[in-house]
């Protein structure tokens, strides 16, 4: 337990701390109210006792008040105990209705003393409780949310091997493969049999992060930071605390950020952006990236003593057009997936359409063969889709061959959009040839003309 005393009168300070140090882990003792600011800045207290009388201004209260609210304002969550004079009950009462824990009666008996120290300290702890609990609830939803890893394939098969080896051990994990190849759906797996599964998962995709909020958002700020800095904020690296942190897309980190994470990674304690207070950190680190990291080192675009911090163990997951064998079942569990969210009853598919699947190259991994079949289950109405209810596909699948898909999104709209226009294109606006080849009837081709104005 840390107290922080600050009253004007020596004596009492000396006393208090003679006596208390007995029961506390440290007590810092303060004779000047104006470096309340300055201290609660350097370290956290647990309970903080304070005079409501300062000499400036003997029996008001006002100075009492006065810090007591600029406590508050700077440490909302700070338990603080008023020191107040015989006499000064009422006063003592205005406090607590400012925010105040308690207060106690000077002279106080020593047993007294302790007494109130030791139950503002219990309710400073359940404070950190609850907000630690709020933390964790946050993003305990984000975990749930990981769903089973299906494949039959060895690949597969290695990968779930590996999982259970390293899940146990606090290594550092890397993981590396093509996008939409279930790297996330891997580092909630891990996270989900180690032992921090209780705590929580915290993912941050590194590629999304603005060049200038990398500190604050990983590190934190405190408010006043910077010009938007208009609130305290937690960083990625704290909120994580004594569970996993994810970094995504990893390889994309510039230099001069890649220095400033190996320095928290080898030291194990970050700062807040506009603090000085250092705060250690507990965290099982699991990074992921696209790009071939070995390349970038070789390269000089990705720090060789970073990577050897990062990856401890390395988990490499195939793009699926090496572990086609995985498709059926990828399918099938998908279908199912998407049917229950649609009500509807599961379709199945052909022999035909489960060849056509497997030799489809899905250039964006398990999400795009997971996207083809939501789609294919909402547009088609038939109990058995065929190969024509992909159609989106051979047709991404040819113009990626003639190299002329011009946008590589993933989004069902913007694919559709796309793959309607190059079919009004190819028929020269005949709407019911393109609607043919669409495998739309003139109807709905022309509903989704009016979507998309088109
Ligand atoms: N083996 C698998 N079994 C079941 N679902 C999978 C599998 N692999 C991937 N998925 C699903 O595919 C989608 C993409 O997976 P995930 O986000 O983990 O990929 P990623 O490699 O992290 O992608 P990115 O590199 O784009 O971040 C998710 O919906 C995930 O649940």
């Amino acid at each position: 337990m840390r107290v922080l005393i600050v009253d004007d009168d020596e004596d009492i300070l000396l006393a208090a701390k003679m006596f208390l140090k007995k029961h506390c882990k440290e007590v810092v003792i303060e004779s000047n109210p104006k470096k309340i600011p300055f201290l609660l800045n350097q370290a956290s207290y647990d309970v903080i006792l304070l005079d409501m009388n300062f000499t400036e201004d003997t029996t008001s209260g006002k100075e009492g008040f006065f810090w007591l609210e600029k406590i508050l304002e700077q440490t909302p969550k700070a338990v603080v105990v008023m020191i107040t004079a015989y006499g000064d009950v009422e006063m003592a009462v205005k406090a607590l209705k400012l925010g105040a824990t308690d207060f106690v009666l000077k002279p106080w008996q020593n047993e007294k003393l302790l007494a109130t120290v030791l139950s503002a300290a219990k309710l400073s702890n359940s404070y950190k409780e609850v907000e630690s609990l709020q933390k964790t609830n946050q993003h305990l939803v984000e975990t749930l949310s990981g769903g089973e890893i299906i494949g039959e394939s060895k690949a597969i098969q290695q990968v779930l091997a590996m999982i259970e080896k390293v899940a146990k051990t606090d290594a550092n994990v890397l993981i590396l493969g093509e996008n939409g190849t279930g790297k996330e759906l891997v580092a909630k797996a891990i996270h989900r049999y180690s032992l921090r599964a209780k705590e929580a998962f915290v993912s941050v995709d590194m590629g999304a992060i603005s060049e200038n909020l990398f500190e604050s958002e990983l590190f934190g700020h405190k408010k006043g930071a910077f010009t938007d800095a208009k609130e305290d904020r937690t960083g990625r690296f704290e909120l994580a605390q004594k569970g996993t942190l994810f970094l995504d897309e990893i390889g994309n980190l510039p230099l001069t950020h890649q220095a400033k994470l190996l320095a928290v990674l080898q030291n194990r304690q970050i700062t807040p952006v506009g603090s000085n207070k250092v705060i250690p950190i507990d965290i099982r680190l699991i990074c992921a990236t696209n790009l071939d990291i070995h390349q970038a080192v070789a390269e000089g675009n990705f720090r060789q003593d970073l990577l050897y911090r990062i990856n401890t163990v390395e988990i490499h997951l195939p793009p699926l057009r090496e572990r086609a064998g995985d498709i059926p079942i990828l399918a099938k569990h998908f279908l199912q997936k998407y049917a229950k969210k649609y009500h509807r009853p599961t379709p199945k598919l052909s022999a035909e359409t489960i060849a056509f699947l497997e030799n489809y190259p899905f250039p964006g991994n398990v999400r795009e063969l997971e996207h083809a079949l939501e789609r294919a289950l909402i547009m088609s109405d038939s109990e058995t889709l065929s190969p024509d209810d992909f159609f989106f596909l051979k047709a991404t699948k040819t113009s990626t061959f003639n190299n002329s898909l011009a946008t590589s999104t993933l989004n069902l709209d913007d694919v559709e959009k796309e793959m309607i226009q190059k079919a009004l294109d190819k028929y020269n606006g005949n709407i019911s040839k393109a609607a043919k080849e669409l495998g739309l009837t003139r109807a709905s081709l022309y509903r989704r003309l009016e979507k998309y104005g088109l």
